[in-house]
């Protein structure tokens, strides 16, 4: 039972969890988006406790600074409201950064005129937006961001020049205003510069994991059929076989072997050979229920390894199904249709028995299946059945409209 100290943190991040999903809203993209995006908001914090301090030192006057403060707080609650409602989803820029950055210059500007003699110091949070945008935003977005700050400093600059030289003097206004365009243009090009690196690398990362995936394609399936090849096979193998020993789930395997396969190329082609075990494949995969696993074993050979614990009756039946389907749809080839069938083995795993073992019995039953005419499944150690009458019948050439 939990000691009432160890339910004391939990209580305490549920408390935290309640907050952040009141004030961020329900977990989610849009959430994201928000925690992203209101994160700008805070900066609002500092730069109103410099109009209050702007106040008070005289710099701006004392009047406006009520005013402004309330102007700041609306412009951070209407984006606040924008966001945790979700009504900026209905746009591009879901979290309303072009907006925001441009709500912030203009702040800026505003900052500028306010702080009097001080006015030089607005042009730091200016640059740093201009900073936060050009990453934030990608192409016309950051273009906006450095045109809009360029100008609104400018102009207010150039107005502020021109209404009180003596607190903002011309030349000191050239000045800094030209390290001012310098410096922005410089972070656009240096953004730019990072966004192409990034989208590079995002590139490389993307087309490494593509690579990454036809490698492991290739080395667990058969280029020729598209099902698991032998190595992947022997490995499901072991995973399930040492499942079946630590659980006792019965495991079942069966082997299946196109009859007559070599007289489909000797007669036919070997095209028709692969077109052949293409289409057993499909056919085969798509009649076996997804739990049971199907790989190509080597040549014509094919080995389905039950998972669900299938009993050897079960498994023969599944393995009927396939023949049915084939004998059911002939199959194309280049020079006709060809209805082809096949044999199988079918075994039962015992405790104690090795993965060799198992396929070797398996093999054994698959040999008295061909041994008893083809086109038919035999259950390891079952006693063996009539040779078919006239096996050749059943042989793909013989067979084939
Ligand atoms: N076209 C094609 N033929 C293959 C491929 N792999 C193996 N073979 C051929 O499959 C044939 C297998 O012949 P056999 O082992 O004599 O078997 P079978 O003719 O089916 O006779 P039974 O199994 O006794 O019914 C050989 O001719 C191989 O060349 C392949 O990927 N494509």
């Amino acid at each position: 039972m939990p000691t009432p100290r160890s339910t004391e943190p939990r209580r305490k991040r549920r408390l935290k969890d309640k907050l952040a999903d009141w004030v961020l809203g329900p977990e989610g993209p849009q959430r994201f988006s928000t925690k992203v995006s209101s994160t700008g908001l805070v900066t609002y914090v500092p730069c109103m406790l410099l109009v209050v301090y702007c106040g008070w030192a005289g710099l701006t006057p004392p009047q406006l600074v009520v005013p402004i403060v309330l102007a700041m707080l609306l412009t951070v609650a209407g984006f606040y409201a924008a966001l945790r409602s979700g009504w900026s989803r209905r746009f591009a820029d879901a979290g309303l950064i072009l907006p925001q950055m441009l709500a912030s210059i203009t702040w800026d500007a505003i900052g500028y005129v306010l702080m009097g003699a001080a006015h030089a110091g607005m042009l730091m949070p200016a640059a740093l937006t201009v900073t936060y945008g050009v990453f934030a935003l990608h192409g016309r977005g950051a273009y906006v961001v450095q045109a809009y700050a360029i100008v609104v400093i400018g102009g207010t600059m150039a107005a502020m020049c021109a209404i009180d030289p003596a607190v903002f003097p011309v030349r000191e206004a050239v000045m800094v205003y030209t390290s001012f365009v310098v410096t922005v243009l410089m972070l656009g090009w240096t953004g730019r510069q990072i966004a192409q690196l990034r989208q590079r690398e995002r590139e490389t990362r993307a087309q490494l994991g593509a690579t990454l995936e036809q490698i492991q394609q290739r080395a667990t399936h058969d280029g020729l059929t598209g099902l698991h090849n032998r190595r992947h096979m022997q490995a499901a193998l072991a995973h399930h076989l040492a499942r079946a020993e630590r659980d006792g789930v019965p495991l079942a395997l069966a082997l299946l072997d196109i009859d007559h396969f070599k007289q489909v190329n000797d007669r036919h082609g070997h095209a028709a050979g692969d077109a052949v075990l293409a289409a057993f494949a499909r056919i085969a995969e798509a009649t076996l229920p997804p739990t049971e696993i199907i790989g190509r074993w080597g040549g014509e050979e094919f080995l389905v390894l039950s998972t669900r614990g299938l009993s050897c009756d079960q498994l023969q039946a599944q393995v009927d199904r396939i023949r049915d389907r084939l004998l059911q749809a002939p199959i194309d080839v280049p020079t006709g249709k060809l209805r082809i069938d096949f044999s199988a083995g079918v075994a039962l795993h015992r405790r104690g028995t090795a993965a060799a073992a198992l396929i070797d019995s398996a093999d054994q039953a698959l040999y008295a299946a061909k041994q008893g005419g083809r086109g038919r499944s035999v259950i390891a150690g079952a006693p063996a059945l009539p040779p078919a009458g006239n096996p050749d019948l059943r042989s793909p050439v013989h067979a084939g409209a």
